[in-house]
């Protein structure tokens, strides 16, 4: 969370000329209320059953960038989903990714303690970004186009 994901999907995107799509903002459509509401009223099992449907939906029919929420790729199904696509794991540093969401994040996972849950967070969960990505970009200090320009340079032509 505040890696800068949806931002920069959108950016690389529109530099590719092709579509954006956000697995965030595809389960909020589809469910017709926000990610905070599904936490709160559902529970996270029912947002992460969700979230693995709408990634496996988007994978099979999307042709462009893909956004995935922070959680997502913890699911085992979709990390075999993502096997043969290009994958990139934007890292962020504890200090820029507090920055980013700010101490008022309305994110669900990181109420009451932004700092401590956004740390958490990364020490869990690094290998298993670094395990799916075959793309590596650091965007401490960087601004989303620094970062979109450094994947698209990296990358070339939007892949097949
Ligand atoms: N490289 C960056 N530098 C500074 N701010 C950024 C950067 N990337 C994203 N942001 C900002 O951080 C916030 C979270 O970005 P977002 O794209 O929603 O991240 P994610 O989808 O990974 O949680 C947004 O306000 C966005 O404008
Ligand atoms: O890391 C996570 O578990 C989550 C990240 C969020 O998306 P972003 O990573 O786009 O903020 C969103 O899917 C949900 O709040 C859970
Ligand atoms: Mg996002």
């Amino acid at each position: 969370m505040g890696a800068g994901k949806t931002t920069v999907g959108a950016l690389l995107a529109e530099r590719w000329a092709v579509t954006a799509r956000d697995t965030d903002a595809d389960v909020e459509a589809l469910e017709g209320r926000s990610i905070s509401d599904i936490f709160v009223d559902s529970g996270e099992g029912h947002f992460r059953a969700l979230e693995r449907r709408a990634v496996a939906d988007a994978l099979a029919s999307h042709d462009g960038v893909l956004a995935l929420g922070g959680g997502a790729v913890l699911d085992p199904s979709t990390r075999d989903l993502l096997a043969g696509h290009t994958v990139v794991f934007l890292r962020v540093g504890l200090s820029d990714a507090v920055k980013r969401v700010g101490l008022g994040s309305t994110r669900p996972l990181l109420l009451g303690n932004v700092r401590g849950q956004v740390k958490a967070l990364l020490d869990e969960r690094a290998p298993v970004y670094e395990s799916v990505a075959t793309l590596v970009v650091d965007t401490d200090g960087r601004t989303p186009d620094e970062v979109a320009d450094e994947i698209a340079a990296a990358i070339g032509e939007a892949p097949a």
